[in-house]
Parts: structure tokens; sequence; C-alpha cells
């Protein structure tokens, strides 16, 4: 009988995400074991600069990579938000699993909602695609980057000068958080989500048919398709760093629906897009012109020079 080795970052959501999907392998009944192996990432060690310094989100996944090719695990579980538009060639996503909760997350001291938090309060967040939206509402607040897992982040809230903090609701959900632990839902059309954002990428080597065909059966059709429709937007206009980008898609009677955006981190400039078609990968295509003729390219380049100095 196969024993296959997930790896997995050794977050608790990471752990929590990997644990689910060994669940779900399980009732398929098929006659295989489970392990997992904990991988201590660059990303997890650098925590005391902004993300994108260090090179973006592509570095929690490089080195569970680099245990794939060299057989010390077999699958890794990533949340898709982690995972860059392109993978690198012996790699394949198996399957995208079904969707959680696409958007964000506001968690404010006193449960204040974002339109009434005081002038001036400082909303934590290392995300620039979360602080450019944040900002264009409500330019009177202060973004400042914060760091950490989602129980760091939560600790600083409490124990440091933030008012409020944004996470993912997916990642909340899956920690367990109730619902009344959130102060409010970021709707799509108020906060873009990130590109694959609630979805779980299953990740294996291309060699491996074994596994890929087993994996199939955890992979959701719907999830799949509309964020293979955001990924080929984000891949249209990424130049590699973390930048302001946000893309949600949704299916309806068959069709895609794609909302593209790019933004100023400071939020003075937002380009949104919205487009519906039946290809993923044409219609991220589609959706990324349309924000390039408005200027993307512009706000894109801008935000990798202030990066590099
Ligand atoms: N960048 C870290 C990260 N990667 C995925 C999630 C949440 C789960 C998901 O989006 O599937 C988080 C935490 C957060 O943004 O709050």
């Amino acid at each position: 009988m196969r024993t296959i080795v997930l790896g997995t970052r050794r977050s608790n959501l990471a752990l929590t995400q990997t644990k689910w999907v060994i669940e779900q392998l399980k009732q398929l009944n098929l006659p295989y074991h489970f392990e997992i192996k904990e991988i201590v990432t660059k990303g997890d060690r650098i925590l005391d600069v902004t993300l994108s310094k260090v090179g973006g989100k592509g570095l929690f996944v490089k080195e569970i990579e680099q245990a794939l090719e060299q057989g010390e695990i077999d699958l890794a579980v990533h949340s898709m938000k982690d995972v860059p538009s392109i993978l690198p060639d012996g790699f394949t996503l198996g399957a995208i699993t079904t969707r959680e909760d696409p958007r964000d997350a506001l968690i404010s001291e006193g449960h204040v909602k974002l339109a009434d938090l005081p002038s001036g309060s400082i909303v934590g967040t290392s995300s620039l695609r979360r602080s450019s939206q944040i900002l264009a509402k409500r330019p009177d607040l202060e973004v400042q980057w914060i760091r950490g897992n989602v129980e760091t982040r939560l600790r600083k809230l409490k124990e440091e000068s933030f008012s409020a903090i944004v996470l993912a609701a997916a990642g909340l959900n899956r920690l367990g958080y109730t619902k009344d632990f959130v102060t409010e839902y970021l709707e799509p059309e108020v906060c873009v989500p990130a590109v694959g954002q609630g979805a779980l990428g299953l990740e294996c080597r291309t060699n491996d048919q074994e596994l890929i065909d087993l994996l199939d059966k955890l992979n959701c059709p719907t999830t799949s398709k509309t964020v293979r429709a955001e990924r080929s937007f984000l891949h249209t206009l990424e130049g590699g760093c973390q930048v302001p980008i946000a893309g949600y898609a949704t299916l309806k009677d068959g069709q895609i629906e794609l909302t593209g955006l790019v933004g100023s981190p400071d939020g003075k400039v937002l380009l949104h897009e919205t487009k519906s078609g039946d290809s993923p990968e044409e219609l991220g295509k589609s959706v990324a012109a349309s924000l390039l003729d408005q200027g993307a390219d512009e706000i894109l380049e801008k935000v990798k020079r202030d990066l590099d100095s």
C-alpha cells in the first residue's frame, strides 16, 4: 500500500488545510496511507520586512516544490492565492478544491465597521491589494504593515496600536472562528478578493500519474474554471513581485464573470473592469488588456520601482 506524504508549512492554517485534504482523500476509501511532513519556508522565517520585499508570495511555494522534486513529499496543499500564476516545469495542480468564502473580513476593536472607524484609525494589513481598496473607501485612515500568521495578527490587534485588521474569511472559517467573530465581511464590490482567495490547490509532480488520477476526484470544476480565469488575468499583468492586483470570478449559467482591479497602494487610483466569457484563459487576458488600456502598467511599474528602492 502506497504512503502519500503531504508537505505543509507549520502554521496552524496550513496544517488545518492539509488535514482537511487528508480527510477528503480518506473518504474515497482507497488503499493509501497518508503522512504529514512539516516544512519551514523562508517566508515563515523572515517576518521583519514586508512580504513584497523578500520576494512575494512565491516564496512559500518554492521550498515546498524543492521537497516535491526531491521526493521527500508527494503532495503539497496550498492556498491558491499564494501560488504563482505559472508553475515550474515538472509540477502540476492535480486539483483545485471547492472554494471557501472568498471575501476579506474586517476585524476591529469594539466591532466598529469600516465606514464608522474614526478618522486616523490604524488598519493593519501587509497586502497592497487590501491597502489600496481600503484607502480608496477611507482615505482618512492609516494603513500599517502587519505580518505573521492569523493568530499573530489577531494578537497584534489586541496588543498593538491597530484599530482593525483585515484577514481572509476563508482562513478564519477553516480555523473555526465563528461568524460573529468578524466585524464586517467586505463584499467583492467593496474589496475585490485576491486571485485564488479561498480555494486550495493540490500540487504534485507531473510524472506522478497515480496521484494525479486520485486528486482529480477532489477537483471542483466550477472553482477550477473561475480560478483559471483569475490566474490568466494575473499572469498577463504580473511582473513577478507582489502587486496591488485583485481578481475575482464567478460562474453563472456556464458563463464566467471576471472582475479585475489594479490600484495604487495609496488608493488614489483604482482601475476596475468586469467582463464575461466562456474561455477562462481568454477572459483573463481580455480583462487584463482593458486595464492596461486604462493605464494599469504605469501603476504597476511605479509599485515595482518603489519596492526596489
Ligand atoms: N497570505 C497568507 C494567506 N494565504 C491564504 C490565506 C487565507 C486562506 C485563503 O485565502 O484561502 C492567508 C491569510 C490571510 O490572508 O488572511
